[in-house]
């Protein structure tokens, strides 16, 4: 997938007209149209529709993917076959066990980028296996149901989950691919979500999906470079350049060894900030230090 910010991926059931009009106006990275747990069965292809039509209309800068549902149901031959031709940026596949399953959801995509979810024991036991198939863009984890199937119980420090949170993200390094946090279900809790968002920064996560338009402002903000960030990437940047104008390779920049791969993350950072900019997003003064 193209480099751009994707901070937040906001789901919501395809089968909610209301949802869908709310989510052309709100601040997401991305959008998901949900076909899968968030859509009664007795509405699945009706939402199949409605997924189909909204997804080529105007979500401002968002940019709008659809989940399918799983496979082993009865709708999940009729929902890629939608996905496909419509004019959804990427696929969402639910439940993926292995690299078979994903290989078989790459194919059934029709070209678009997959993000497979991580949320089964199968799923994160060949997690490294699904994020070297060719065409997985990206890994969501799923930590409702994978707190569900290994009848863990977390509490807000999610510690029964970490270790699946960790292999997450090191199977999407090792592949050169994204990785997204879980969703945080207690809609209303600010003090949780920031806890649970910083966590997913340090874990390494590139975003974290949301299911309510009341958690988009603050996880944005979480996971964009700070102004601090911004300013440190810019001296650190200066300082290794200073160093090797000097003919050395390494530099020392705030009393720390600064090296080429420092550089490669300042850089990084600095190109994150400048995106979230241009998307108009809440970083604006994180860019002016980027910019000037
Ligand atoms: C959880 C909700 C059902 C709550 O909905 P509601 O009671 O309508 O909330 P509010 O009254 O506070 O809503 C205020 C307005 O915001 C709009 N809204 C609400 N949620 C969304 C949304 N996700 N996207 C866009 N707009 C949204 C409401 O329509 C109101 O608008 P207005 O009336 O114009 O002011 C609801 O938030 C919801 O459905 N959320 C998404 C649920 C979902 O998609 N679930 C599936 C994905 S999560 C998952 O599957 C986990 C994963 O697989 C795992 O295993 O971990
Ligand atoms: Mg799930």
């Amino acid at each position: 997938m193209d480099l751009r910010p994707r901070r937040t991926l906001l789901y919501l059931p395809a089968s909610n007209a209301r949802a869908i009009e709310k989510a052309r106006t709100l601040p997401a990275d991305s959008v998901i149209l949900d076909l899968e747990d968030a859509v009664a069965p007795e509405m699945k292809p009706a939402a199949r529709e409605a997924a189909v039509a909204a997804v080529g209309g105007d979500f401002g800068g968002s940019e709008v993917g659809i989940r399918v549902n799983g496979f082993g149901t009865d709708w999940v031959e009729a929902d890629f076959a939608a996905a496909a031709r419509s004019k959804a940026a990427f696929v969402v596949v639910p439940k993926v066990d292995g690299p078979e399953q994903a290989a078989k959801a790459v194919a059934l995509a029709g070209g678009k980028p997959l993000l497979a979810m991580v949320e089964t024991p199968r799923g994160v036991q060949q997690v490294d296996a699904i994020a070297d198939v060719p065409g997985v863009a990206g890994l969501i984890a799923g930590f409702a149901d994978l707190t569900k199937d290994l009848r863990a119980r977390p509490g807000a420090d999610r510690l029964p989950l970490l270790y699946a949170a960790s292999r997450i993200v090191l199977a999407a390094r090792a592949s050169g691919i994204l990785a997204f946090d879980g969703v945080f279900t207690a809609i209303g809790d600010d003090a949780g979500l920031e806890r649970e968002t910083r966590q997913a920064v340090e874990l390494g996560f590139d975003g974290k999906t949301c299911i309510h338009p009341a958690q988009l402002d603050s996880v944005n903000r979480l996971f964009a470079p700070s102004p601090d960030e911004v300013a440190h990437a810019r001296g650190l940047i200066d300082a290794h350049r200073l160093a090797m104008a000097e003919g050395k390779a390494v530099a020392t920049f705030k009393g720390k060894m600064v090296e080429v791969l420092h550089v490669v993350e300042a850089e990084r950072t600095l190109k994150i900030a400048e995106l979230i900019g241009e998307l108009g997003g809440l970083a604006e003064k994180a860019v002016e230090f980027a910019t000037e």
